[in-house]
């Protein structure tokens, strides 16, 4: 029987996400302990923005009761550099999950992985900004040109959907990608769904938009999805991932939401508070819409031949399979040479903690069998 192995897991970021993965790693861990060969998943390093927890002997942390442990750590928060040296000098294999937002924690990714510290996260910020960024890190990883840990990033778009794992499958199988297109955001669908169902009727489109913060489907700050950024950031990920060199999130027409009036508002919280006052710009949106027998929906296209990237709103027949969303449903259409007219499609839930969470498990458990 082959010798049981151990691996080290940081998690930071406990919130929606983090939550639902640490629950999802503790079957993972217990599942792995009882099996034929033997993996046990210590998890050593907890944290979020103002709390940190991390075992000085690398003894694993308690998994079963980690957020009273986390709230009660009178430990110190170690800067980005300090946390790869402890995971560098781990006893074996360690592996980060960033279930932040954060961009800087994102910035140091190549530091973690030229270490030989993998990295899994739904967090777009690293994959997203900058192309030189995204050279870097594929350049440092050892699933890219690099010798250092391996990095996944599945829930960085349609959450747990396995979009990024298709669009790579296509592309080192040979195929040739045309176009991508569809709806791209759970927030986005979410919000037209629900404001402009087909049919008619709906909510205010500022009620939406506060709930689709309390189902945990919105960035941290909603304003990073209603500006269209949060698409445009999963956009240039797939772009990337289909050979264009797109420079950053910001480098194609993107559509933003954010009344004028509101752009220089200070906090989230009060731009949610002022939203409801532009709601009969919105409710003329369904109004004009309606007329010509047609919903809006918030959506976003690849033309790879021609390099070209948007992100915007478009009206859509009612019978349209993008007018038919339900909930926080993401489609995304995937027209290749070898499918032909009929595009490859993906459907399902685009946002919320399980099923993004259930993302970054699934590319947990990629790392654990390359690690061998
Ligand atoms: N929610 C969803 O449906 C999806 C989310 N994602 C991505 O997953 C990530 C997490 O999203 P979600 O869980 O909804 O967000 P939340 O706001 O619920 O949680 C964010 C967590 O990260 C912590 N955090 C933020 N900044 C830092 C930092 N600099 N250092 C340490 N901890 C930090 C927060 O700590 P504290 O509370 O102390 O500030 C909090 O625990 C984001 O990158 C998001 O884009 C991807 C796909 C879908
Ligand atoms: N805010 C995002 C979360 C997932 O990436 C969305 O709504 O799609
Ligand atoms: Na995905």
């Amino acid at each position: 029987m082959p010798a049981p192995r151990q691996v080290f897991i940081a998690v930071i970021g406990v919130g929606g996400v983090g939550k639902s993965f640490l629950t999802q790693l503790q079957s993972l861990s217990t599942r792995l302990s009882q099996s034929t060969s033997p993996i046990y998943l210590s998890l050593i390093l907890l944290g979020r923005s103002s709390k940190m927890l991390f075992s000085e002997s690398y003894r694993p942390l308690p998994l079963s009761n980690w957020e009273s442990a986390l709230s009660a750590s009178t430990q110190p928060v170690l800067p980005a550099r300090e946390i790869i040296d402890y995971l560098a000098t781990a006893p074996e294999k360690a592996v980060l999950i960033d279930n932040t937002s954060s961009e800087e924690l994102a910035a140091t990714y190549p530091q973690f992985l030229q270490k030989g510290i993998s990295i899994v996260t739904p967090n777009k910020k690293a994959f997203s900004s900058s192309y030189a960024a995204w050279s870097d890190l594929f350049s440092a990883a050892a699933n890219g040109t690099g010798r250092g840990g391996y990095v996944f990033h599945e829930s960085t778009v349609g959450a747990g959907l396995p979009v990024l794992s298709t669009l790579k499958d296509l592309v080192e199988t040979g195929d040739e990608v045309t176009k991508i297109e569809g709806v791209f955001s759970g927030t986005m669908s979410f919000l037209f769904n629900s404001f402009m169902p087909v049919g008619g009727g709906g909510g205010t489109f500022a009620a939406e938009v506060k709930k689709a913060k309390e189902l945990g489907y919105t960035e941290p700050d909603p304003r990073d999805d209603l500006n269209g950024l949060d698409v445009a950031r999963k956009l240039t990920i797939l772009a990337r991932l289909s050979g264009l060199k797109v420079e950053s999130p910001t480098s194609f027409p993107v559509q933003s939401l954010i009344p004028k009036e509101l752009e220089g508002v200070g906090s989230g919280d009060e731009f949610l508070q002022r939203l409801p006052e532009f709601d009969e710009r919105m409710d003329k949106l369904k109004a004009d819409a309606a007329k010509q027998g047609k919903v809006v929906r918030f959506v976003g296209s690849i033309d790879v031949p021609k390099g070209e990237v948007k992100v915007g709103l478009e009206s859509f027949d009612t019978s349209h399979p993008i007018a038919a969303l339900k909930g926080s449903d993401n489609i995304i259409n995937f027209y290749t040479k070898r499918y032909g007219s009929n595009p490859l499609i993906i459907q399902g839930a685009g946002a919320g903690g399980d099923v993004t969470a259930m993302g970054v498990t699934s590319d947990l458990i990629k790392v654990l069998r390359l690690l061998g």
